[in-house]
């Protein structure tokens, strides 16, 4: 599968790195309103096929993504030390404005994967644009990263607390990608156990602190590396490779992706993460786990603060 990635910056040149080192998709064509990154990038992450999977690493303009069956959109602004992700709304949305329709024009039947921050809101603004030039774009068809980069992260941590490998740990973080995000840890198993039995039975018991520690350092990975290096790129890397390649090979696989729900929690017509059956036509499917009361509440209070900055922009 061809993947078009629109954004050359950190993020989407990771992405392309990430999909180069796990043989993910047949080429790659980088795109960025900077013509000179976009080649340098390539050229650059071309240099490291022979190191690992041999494909095309091209740039080019919105033409070049013809017969992409992804486009990656990770282009826009990113955070500044202390700055949130919804602060990044208006600037990204316009830019989403200019971007789409391109894309879309070029590459009409390919799956839109949004990473560009508020990454939740601008999937919803991303399937609004396809809608306006296609009125029955699906909602699987635009999917955002969503909580896949903050599940890895929930993962690492907890795996390293357990002392196990974190592909042995299965939990998921649900709701916005950002501060009000819901790690659900009353569904979170290690070892085909509840994740609190097999800690106890190993003798790390997850106790109250233990649990406050990993949540800090998942909700507060982003700003803590940002204040370190200015912008985060690799995990993000990585997961946007993990989707493309759940596509690109029909896996079915269960990921936290972001799709403009229905309704959720009470609240209509909402992009946020919950976990989704992952496939070549996107996402086609969505479970709804069983929470605790105290998760309920939580994931209806971020689809209430999502709802709140989609209509501060006017397009929920
Ligand atoms: N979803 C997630 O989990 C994560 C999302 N992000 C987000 O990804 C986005 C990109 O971040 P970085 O790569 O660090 O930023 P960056 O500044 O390194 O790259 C952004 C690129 O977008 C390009 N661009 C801007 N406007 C454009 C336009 N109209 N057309 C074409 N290209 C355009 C710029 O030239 C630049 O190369 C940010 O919104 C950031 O917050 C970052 C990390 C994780
Ligand atoms: C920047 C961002 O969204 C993250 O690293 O989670």
């Amino acid at each position: 599968m061809k993947i078009g990635i629109v954004g050359a910056g950190f993020v989407g040149s990771a992405a392309a790195y990430a999909m180069v080192m796990r043989g993910v998709g047949t080429e790659i064509v980088l795109v960025d309103r900077n013509d000179d990154l976009a080649v340098a990038q390539a050229e650059d992450i071309h240099h490291a096929t022979p190191f690992a999977y041999p494909m095309p690493v091209n740039a080019g303009g919105y033409d070049a993504l013809a017969n992409s069956g992804v486009v990656v959109l990770a282009a826009g602004a990113n955070q500044k030390p202390g700055e949130t992700r919804l602060e990044l709304l208006e600037r990204n949305a316009a830019v989403f404005g200019d971007i789409i329709p391109h894309v879309l024009e070029a590459a009409p039947q390919a799956i839109l994967l949004v990473a560009t921050n508020p990454v939740d809101v601008m999937t919803q603004v991303s399937l609004g644009i396809a809608r306006r030039i296609t009125p029955d774009f699906p909602a699987g068809r635009v999917i955002g990263s969503g909580t896949v980069l903050d599940t890895a992260r929930f993962r690492a941590l907890l795996a390293k607390h357990l002392g196990i490998s974190p592909k042995s740990v299965h939990a998921h973080v649900l709701g916005e990608h950002g501060d009000s995000e819901v790690l659900h840890w009353s569904g979170a198993d290690a070892g085909a156990m509840p994740v609190s039995a097999f800690a106890d039975e190993i003798r790390r018991p997850l106790t109250e602190a233990v649990r406050a520690e990993i949540d800090q350092g998942v909700r507060g990975a982003a700003g803590k590396i940002i204040k370190g290096k200015g912008a985060t790129w690799y995990g993000i890397g990585g997961a946007l490779a993990r989707i493309v390649q759940a596509i690109s090979d029909d896996e079915r696989a269960v990921m936290t992706c972001s799709i403009v729900n229905p309704e959720v929690a009470g609240v209509e017509n909402i992009a946020l993460s919950l976990p989704r059956i992952v496939g070549v036509d996107g996402v086609i499917g969505t479970i709804h786990p069983h929470m605790d009361e105290q998760e309920t509440a939580a994931l209806a209070l971020s689809a209430g603060i999502l709802k709140e900055a989609v209509m501060s922009l006017g397009v929920g």
